[in-house]
């Protein structure tokens, strides 16, 4: 049973636990009768052969409140691995839809988009998504778009049910929903949100004042969760930057093209466990160091448009506000993880703030010598104007794809 505390400017819906799975699936169904969704799935060819992708198939199984699922198979070059992904999303029948990105078919969709002048080299996570949103686009029927990980070991229909209800209930208007979670098993994870991402915000704050924007992103229980549903015309006008700023970075765009009062966030009801990446404190280009820098770089990026002039002096100072900040988060961590008889490595909690608090003077430093915009999907409200049909050309190649592989 969680509190029922409403912080911030944004709602959060909370899980006391009182609505039932099947009473839960009967409004959502009886709901999306009149307002369609659509659901992404973003996933590696590595990641759909392990048995969480399966868990997640046989879970989706059966769903009548989805009018239709993209799978965007990812880091994926051999048709071996497009036969393979049609095979495991096939218990999901006519409403799935697998599209490839590596295949032919979708390289020649990024070759159209960058004779057009559209920079679109950039692959991950954010590109894959941002197809699967032009897909789904096509389709006017289509009123909003749930996205979720696939490397979620413990997922059950709940959780997608919970994140869906909130935008097809006839008595809201939010325009976006985004998931938050504990992330606990024998111990805390989210490693990034509790060390790095917490504490930064409260020291931002604490240096820059009462930003607007500052507020709104810290207002977040679980800003980094890869979970959330927006509406179809929201979808338009949003940018996607393409690395681990995925996740923050769409909280800047939401934040610049809607109001706090249509966002929510809200308890998916269950634990949540999924693959962990290693933290790599002396390699700033991999794991858990390479998704700080990201996100680092889109927070600086997202304050530098917001009119906040950085200096190397306030990186020094914003290193320092936060080093104490995230000392004090860990003994807060350390006490709740003590309560709940968790497992709590104290020394290595340490060793990791430090070794972010490095890259906020490092990545100060890459901002402050080149302040560029970092790679972005461009809006689709901008595709569309230079090739209308472009949402259209993505799903002939997905049904031809299906047409001559499968
Ligand atoms: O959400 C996070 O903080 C990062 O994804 C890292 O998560 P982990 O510590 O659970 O691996």
């Amino acid at each position: 049973m969680s509190d029922f505390i409403q912080l911030g400017p944004i709602s959060t819906l909370h899980d006391f636990g009182t609505l039932g799975s099947e009473q839960l699936e009967r409004t959502l169904e009886d709901a999306t009768s009149e307002y369609p969704m659509g659901l992404i799935l973003p996933v590696t060819a590595s990641d759909m052969r392990a048995p969480a992708f399966s868990t997640i198939m046989d879970q989706l199984e059966g769903t009548k409140f989805l009018k239709t699922v993209v799978v965007v198979l990812n880091r994926a070059p051999d048709v071996e691995d497009y036969r393979e992904c049609r095979r495991l999303t096939s218990k999901l029948g006519n409403m799935c839809r697998v599209l490839w990105n590596d295949g032919p078919r979708g390289q020649a969709s990024f070759q159209q988009l960058t004779d057009a002048g559209f920079n679109v080299s950039v692959p991950g996570k954010g590109r894959a998504v941002w197809t699967a949103f032009g897909y789904l686009l096509a389709d006017p029927e289509i009123k909003a778009m749930a996205l979720h990980d696939c490397d979620i070991v413990n997922y059950h229909r709940d959780m997608l049910m919970r994140l869906c209800l909130p935008m097809a209930h006839r008595g809201f208007d939010f325009d976006f929903c985004k998931a938050y979670y504990a992330r606990v098993t024998d111990r805390m994870h989210g490693r990034v949100v509790r060390l790095l991402v917490t504490p930064l915000l409260r020291s931002l704050i604490r240096v820059l004042g009462n930003d607007d924007f500052l507020i709104f992103l810290n207002s977040f229980r679980y800003p980094l969760s890869g979970e959330f549903a927006v509406t179809s015309t929201l979808v338009r006008a949003n940018r996607i930057p393409s690395d681990w700023g995925l996740e923050v970075g769409t909280l800047a765009e939401v934040f610049r093209n809607t109001a706090p009062k249509r966002i929510c966030q809200i308890d998916l009801g269950h634990p949540y466990e999924h693959k962990h990446q290693p933290i790599s404190l002396d390699d700033a280009n991999r794991g858990l160091m390479k998704m700080t820098a990201d996100i680092l770089h889109s927070i600086y990026r997202t304050l530098s448009s917001r009119g906040i002039v950085f200096s190397m002096g306030m990186f020094n100072t914003l290193e320092s506000a936060y080093l104490r900040d995230a000392q004090d988060a860990i003994r807060q961590y350390h006490a709740d993880a003590v309560i709940n008889g968790l497992e709590f490595d104290r020394h290595i909690e340490e060793h990791s703030v430090e070794g972010f608090a490095r890259m906020i003077t490092q990545c100060g430093q890459e901002f402050f010598e080149n302040p560029v915009m970092a790679h972005e999907m461009p809006t689709w409200t901008r595709v569309r104007s230079a090739i209308p049909d472009f949402p259209h050309t993505l799903r002939r190649s997905v049904e031809a794809d299906s047409a001559e592989f499968t």
